[in-house]
């Protein structure tokens, strides 16, 4: 199994060279060369085993040899001990058709930990056989920096330093960032959006003296790794719905893109999914795209669902190569275009883009409703972004079993779920102490320099 740039111009590599290299050397990102099927019995056979097994299965076909069966089993056993449900990934029925998947059992209480906790284990295995000492930059909009910081906090060999936008991010999410104790974990609060994060950790990447001399890693949704990981969950939850017998559908709170494109991989490796739907809220550029074609951004607008406030949504890149017939030239192109703005999508490229995916936009209100209502309708009190899901999937429901991502915990985001069913969510009982853990962050202006300078002085330390 190899590794290629949607921008074409970066070395092929295996799994493993993919996962410690993050951005691609040509400012792509890395996608497998053919994704691997699975057939029908493959599939059924999933239906019933332990989460850590159907993970081995759907994960192994892409992993050339990097680990031995053993280890790689070893390592998903560890990823997955600390959550706090045995499913792993429950199921929740809300509607006669409609279910809710649960991904905010792990540690930090988000989808991300389904990746990051793995990631962190194989990052950690890789490293021991090498010797080597890595530098981890992150951008987030809230959950994946605190998910990095739960899986690489207090290691020897790894410095994790998360860019998050100043003010943007609600306490709780902030707070898992800044109250670790472990001296290699480096909270940044930058003057910014995300889409200003994020733009600055690919500089570094594009900076190659910079990039080499740190040694740095990537754990966004640019590691090819973490959106493996997001594979899994599509196969467990469609499985017990009766796939591949049954067709299943999914709604997707997207972003970044990263978690939907891991739907769209396993509905090519043979998974029955009916619709996949994009469901923003009213930072809505995949949306517009998807109506209109003409993919520009017009600024990022803070919302109740914070981990979506994204305009610059970095997995598009990754589903605008397959639509373009995997043209790395047209897809450098284009994001070159949208470096000064935005860009429009072909005619025979949206129309790819149309029949692979569906979508839909969750105004401010409707989102706030929607958390009211299935509050008071099903007693499941749902976080912001899972509620913008919700609302777009009631819209899109069909004969197929249609299953929302419910992608973080309503105790993340208090105030939101307060201000629109009147009860506070609280945190877990391990957790409860958190608003009286001292905080250590560092304020830090949105220019690449100044980073780089504070990255190198600390890991010198
Ligand atoms: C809670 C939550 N929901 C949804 C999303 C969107 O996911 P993606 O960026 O993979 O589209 C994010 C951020 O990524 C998130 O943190
Ligand atoms: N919503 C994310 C944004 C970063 O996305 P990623 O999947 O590329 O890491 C967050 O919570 O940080």
């Amino acid at each position: 199994m190899q590794y290629i740039s949607t921008r074409g111009q970066a070395p092929v590599l295996s799994f493993g060279e993919a996962m410690m290299t993050g951005l691609a050397r040509d400012g792509g990102l890395y996608v497998p060369q053919a994704v691997p099927t699975f057939t029908a019995d493959e599939i059924a056979a999933l239906a019933g085993l332990p989460y850590e097994e159907i993970a081995f299965r759907v994960m192994k076909p892409f992993m050339g040899d990097t680990f031995s069966d053993e280890e790689f089993k070893g390592l998903i056993a560890r990823a997955y001990a600390g959550f706090g449900h045995a499913a792993r990934a429950p199921l929740v029925q809300l509607g006669p058709n409609h279910f809710l998947l649960e991904l905010f059992h792990g540690p930090t209480l988000a989808f991300k930990d389904f990746a990051m906790q793995l990631i962190g284990q194989m990052m950690q295995a890789a490293l021991a056989k090498t010797g080597e000492r890595i530098t981890i930059v992150g951008a987030t909009s809230g959950d994946t920096g605190s998910a990095a910081i739960e899986a690489f906090k207090g290691l020897a060999n790894v410095d994790v330093f998360i860019l998050f936008p100043h003010g943007r991010v609600s306490e709780v999410q902030r707070r898992q960032m800044t109250t670790p104790t472990e001296g290699n974990v480096h909270a940044l609060a930058m003057d910014g959006d995300f889409d200003d994060c994020q733009a600055r950790v690919k500089d570094m990447f594009n900076d190659f003296d910079f990039r080499d001399g740190v040694r740095l890693a990537g754990v966004n949704s640019i590691n090819w790794a973490r959106v493996l990981a997001q594979v899994v969950y599509y196969f467990s939850s469609a499985v017990s719905l009766g796939a591949p017998l049954r067709k299943v559908s999914f709604t997707v709170p997207t972003g970044n893109f990263g978690d939907i494109f891991a739907g769209y991989i396993a509905r090519q490796m043979g998974l029955p999914i009916e619709q996949l739907v994009i469901a923003t809220n009213q930072n809505d550029i995949l949306d517009r795209a998807m109506k209109s074609g003409a993919y520009a951004t017009n600024g990022v607008k803070p919302s109740i669902s914070p981990s979506m406030d994204i305009q610059v949504s970095s997995n598009f890149e990754r589903a605008l190569f397959d639509a373009y017939g995997r043209d790395g030239a047209a897809v450098a192109q284009l994001m070159a275009e949208l470096k000064a703005g935005g860009f429009t999508i072909s005619q025979g490229a949206l129309e790819i883009l149309r029949a692979t995916f569906a979508s839909g936009r969750c105004s401010e209100d409707e989102t706030r409703a929607t958390i009211q209502n299935f509050a008071a309708a099903t007693g499941e009190v749902l976080c912001p972004h899972s509620a913008v899901g919700v609302k777009v999937a009631e819209e899109h429901l069909g004969a197929a079993p249609m299953i929302t991502l419910a992608t973080a915990h309503p105790a993340k985001f208090p105030d939101a779920v307060e201000a629109a069913t009147g009860q506070r969510p609280a945190l877990p009982a391990r957790m409860a102490d958190l608003f009286d853990r001292p905080e250590r962050v560092t304020r830090v202006p949105n220019d690449l320099a100044a980073l780089q300078a504070l990255v190198r002085e600390r890991i010198a330390r």
